[in-house]
């Protein structure tokens, strides 16, 4: 795990995700807060655009029906009523006033029937009595104001704050306006309820190019009619959230009319005392916000996939050849130098497997070098060993060889008790042959007795070089009476072969001392001084004999 972490191939994946999910991530919070304002930015647009036309339209409603109510004020069956009232309100002729007020409640009717928007048409005289009514029944109208004659000469029109209206089942709004005499006399109102629930096809014409839907609500918070569809017209706005809806000129999320939650914005009218509340689903903007956040999510998720994919393939790229290194290098020092790694890339690590390549076969070069350079030392060490302990003319073992066999063999004979001999031998007159055959033809002479010796014994046995022209031969496990037939057997062949010179040939004889061994012996020159003895006797009893120092 410490391993996987520390590869280079973790660091390069983890340092690649976050050099680029630092400022992607920093980059998409920042847009993505910046996309959150934007949403908030077009709701809040929206509404206030659904409020402003509603706004306009509910305006040009009002005028529209404010002009009509207006013509009716001058009508000359209204004007001429009221002055009639007025003037036989002073006669008292109840039948001549009963007459004119049904005169005029006739006119009312054939008006009220005309204009789709009035429920109601109403009449008063100055006093603020009802004269004339298109009703049959009691007009739902209220009486004006007390102050309404000063109102209705500054202002001209008293707007009636909407409600619904059971009898009528819809919203209505009452509207009065001042009846001038013709001498410019205030002389009574007409007052028009209208049926507001007549603005609801406007308001269906107004949503068809915006989001989003409009209520109407009344002084207190309730609903007078909607745009959509079943809006509950005896739903109200709770006392806490109306006050907020009033307070902020911003959008609020609340609970709404048309929507279970709806983010909405409320505007007041100037002209009628109604106000517009427009309202949007709070879910589906929450929606366009979640949908926002997933494909955030989602390319922040593609992202990193494709990073940590490319990281990957880049630590792979790089780690690979590193391991075949690493893993060539330990072959190196186990000991294997035939070794090469393909270079196939021209980037720093193709440049370090080509030096490596180099580095072995450099190494193998050396290696060569180094082992034949050994194998001459060792050449060179098992001559020099073999020239320690052989003499250079004869090839024979030399006298220091001869002590390390003897003392050998002096042990092996006492812990096996297996006797062995010594012989030593001497050439006879060799000085005179020396003398008359000169130094090379002694030395020849030396060589082949040494050829004749070694040919006369048995592996087992051994030959050396005493000194000048005396020889030692060692048989194992032989008794006295074996060796001297050996020695006898030397004697003849020396003799024989050195006849056979083809320039000059010598006749050549041989002294030759022999003793055993025996457990008295301690060191070799025990057993060479009792041989040499034997040699001095053979020498002295005429040379060209072999004597035993145990006959
Ligand atoms: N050619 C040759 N002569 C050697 C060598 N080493 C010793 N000699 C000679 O060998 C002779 C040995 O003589 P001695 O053994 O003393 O006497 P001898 O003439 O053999 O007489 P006896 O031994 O009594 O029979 C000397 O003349 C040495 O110079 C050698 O390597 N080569």
């Amino acid at each position: 795990m410490r391993l996987v972490l520390y590869s280079i191939k973790s660091k390069i994946v983890i340092f690649a995700v976050i050099a680029t999910l630092l400022p992607t991530i920093s980059l998409s919070l920042l847009s993505f807060k910046q996309n959150e304002a934007l949403i908030s930015d077009s709701v809040t647009r929206e509404l206030r655009i659904l409020a402003d036309n509603t706004n306009r339209q509910l305006d040009q409603w009002a005028e529209e029906n404010m002009l009509a109510i207006r013509a009716l004020s001058t009508s000359s069956p209204v004007i001429e009523g009221l002055t009639t009232l007025k003037q036989f309100s002073d006669s008292k002729s109840a039948s001549a006033v009963k007459q004119t007020q049904s005169v005029m409640a006739s006119y009312l009717r054939s008006v009220q029937i005309k204009l789709d928007e009035v429920l109601e048409l109403t009449v008063f005289d100055a006093t603020r009595k009802i004269v004339a009514s298109s009703s049959t029944s009691t007009p739902e109208v209220r009486e004006p104001p007390e102050q309404w004659t000063h109102t209705s000469l500054t202002s001209g029109t008293i707007a009636i704050p909407p409600a619904w209206n059971d009898r009528f089942a819809t919203a209505t709004i009452s509207i009065i306006y001042p009846v001038l005499s013709y001498d410019s006399q205030l002389i009574g109102a007409i007052a028009a309820t209208l049926d507001l629930g007549t603005f609801e096809s406007r308001l269906a014409e107004i949503k068809k190019f915006s989001s989003g839907e409009i209520v109407l609500l009344d002084q207190h918070g309730k609903v007078l009619l909607g745009s959509a569809p079943g809006v509950d017209h005896q739903a109200v706005l709770s006392p806490h959230q109306w006050e907020l809806i009033q307070m902020f000129d911003e959008p609020i999320s609340y609970d709404g009319l048309s929507y279970p939650k709806a983010i909405g914005l409320a505007h007041t009218s100037e002209n009628i005392p109604v106000t517009i509340l427009v309202e949007q689903d709070h879910s589906a903007i929450q929606a366009a916000w979640i949908k926002l956040r997933n494909r955030f999510l989602e390319f922040v998720s593609i992202l990193i996939i494709i990073v940590t994919a490319v990281a990957l393939y880049m630590g792979h790229s790089i780690v690979t050849p590193l391991k075949q290194l690493i893993n060539a290098v330990k072959g190196i020092v186990e000991g294997n130098l035939d070794i090469y790694l393909p270079a196939k890339r021209r980037d720093e690590v193709g440049q370090l497997t080509d030096i490596f390549n180099q580095m072995t076969r450099a190494l193998r070069n050396k290696h060569i070098e180094i082992m034949t350079a050994n194998q001459a030392m060792q050449q060179q060490n098992q001559l020099l060993q073999k020239l320690s302990i052989t003499d250079g003319l004869t090839g024979l073992y030399n006298r220091t060889k001869l002590d390390t066999i003897l003392s050998e063999q002096l042990a092996r004979f006492k812990r096996h008790d297996r006797p062995f001999c010594l012989l030593m031998i001497d050439i006879d007159y060799f000085k005179t042959i020396n003398d008359k055959l000169g130094h090379i033809v002694g030395d020849r002479i030396l060589v082949t007795v040494a050829s004749v010796l070694l040919k006369s014994i048995r592996t087992i046995d051994y030959a050396a070089r005493y000194g000048g022209d005396e020889f030692v031969v060692i048989l194992t496990e032989t008794n006295s009476s074996a060796a001297i037939k050996t020695a006898e057997r030397i004697r003849a062949e020396v003799n024989s072969a050195c006849l056979a010179f083809k320039e000059h040939p010598a006749h050549i004889t041989l002294s030759i001392g022999i003793t055993q061994s025996y457990y008295d012996d301690i060191t070799p020159n025990d057993l060479i001084a009792r041989a040499d003895a034997a040699l001095y006797e053979a020498k002295e009893s005429g040379r060209d004999r072999v004597h035993c120092a145990d006959a």
